[in-house]
């Protein structure tokens, strides 16, 4: 059992490399190793909720799959609720629920329920908690009206919460989520969310989450890893990150017509294209004034303001460090 002041999960020095082969020639080929995970250490408590973040091929879906026992460590040691995930998959299947933004693991063919109850039996589920999850998952997630419908008839909105759903029946102490917003509209992504973050609260379930999307993080996240290159760049709160990044919004204004880039003290024009302009300025700071200043000065028709993406926030952070 994993003791209050162990993580639920462990990682110490776990490195996962890849031996590649690579057509170097009309016969040659040539072996390379691709280091994807390179030695990364963190514990997450019970009941936690972090942010696991990286820029394309940093190592986020490796380390993900190391941690459901799918892959192998090449190095290190890594502990999921006290398993050791690839040696006892079966043990520690019981205890993790994950859900893959771009796959689903519904079977296509069949009615949502027919899935929920492959699930029912191949997790031993007793059949009270399976009636009891399944109508909390249900009423939450508002599946009424889906479980009758083949998974392929699903909008990608609906198969998310239906997937959020299968990866929750058997009451799992973790839950892996990969790009659980992806594609998603606006109120399936606050739906998703909201649902998320009650799990959380109300059953302390632990949540590993794997976003692009920023939003997901600001909303749902205490703490946040960065990681690049395999390497974990950082671990904290969202704030610090900002910080750690100096992150920048984007104003960007539609103008009468074209003209010479604005001057307005606190922003700079990064980009102009016809009567459209971006400006960059602190994302600590105020856009009202900006905006009252070019509404003065130049023929203003419409502007929006953009959040910094964590691409852009991580990019940053790198400069600042001079990595
Ligand atoms: N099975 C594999 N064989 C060889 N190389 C692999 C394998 N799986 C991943 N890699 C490589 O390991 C590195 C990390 O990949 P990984 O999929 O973990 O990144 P990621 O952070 O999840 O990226 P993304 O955001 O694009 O999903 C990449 O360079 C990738 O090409």
């Amino acid at each position: 059992m994993t003791g209050p002041d162990r993580g639920l999960i462990e990682l110490d020095g776990v490195e996962k490399v890849f031996d590649v082969r690579r057509k170097a020639g009309r016969l040659r080929r040539e072996k390379r190793q691709v280091r994807a995970v390179d030695g990364i250490s963190f514990r997450v408590a019970r009941g936690e909720m972090v942010g696991y973040i990286g820029p394309n091929g940093a190592g986020k879906s490796t380390t993900i799959k190391m941690l459901t026992g799918i892959l192998t460590p090449s190095a290190g040691r890594l502990r999921v609720a006290g398993l050791d995930p690839s040696r006892e998959r079966t043990r520690l299947a019981q205890r993790i629920g994950v859900v893959f933004g771009q796959r689903t693991t519904l079977w296509w063919d069949l009615p949502l329920y027919d899935s929920y109850r492959l699930a029912h039996r191949m997790y031993r589920i007793p059949d009270a908690r399976f009636r009891e999850n399944l109508d909390r998952c249900v009423e939450l997630l508002d599946l009424g009206a889906l479980l009758d419908v083949p998974v392929r008839q699903l909008s990608l909105g609906q198969r998310m919460r239906g997937d959020i759903a299968a990866a929750l029946l058997h009451d799992p102490d973790v839950l892996y989520l990969d790009e659980p917003t992806i594609g998603l509209d606006v109120i399936s992504k606050a739906k998703v969310r909201e649902f998320l973050r009650d799990l959380n609260t109300e059953r302390a379930t632990t949540i590993l989450l794997t976003t692009h999307d920023l939003t997901d993080i600001e909303q749902l996240c205490q703490r946040v890893m960065v990681i690049d290159q395999g390497r974990l760049m950082y671990d904290g709160a969202l704030a610090g990150l900002h910080e750690a990044g100096e992150s920048e919004r984007t104003l960007v204004v539609d103008l009468e017509r074209e003209i010479p880039p604005v001057r307005v003290e606190g922003a700079r024009v990064v980009k102009v294209e016809g009567p459209r302009q971006w400006l960059s300025f602190p994302a600590s700071a105020s856009a009202a004034p900006l905006v009252a200043h070019i509404a003065q000065e130049y023929p203003l028709v419409d502007l929006s303001v953009r959040e910094p993406d964590i691409e852009a926030v991580i990019a940053r952070m790198y400069e600042g460090r001079g990595l």
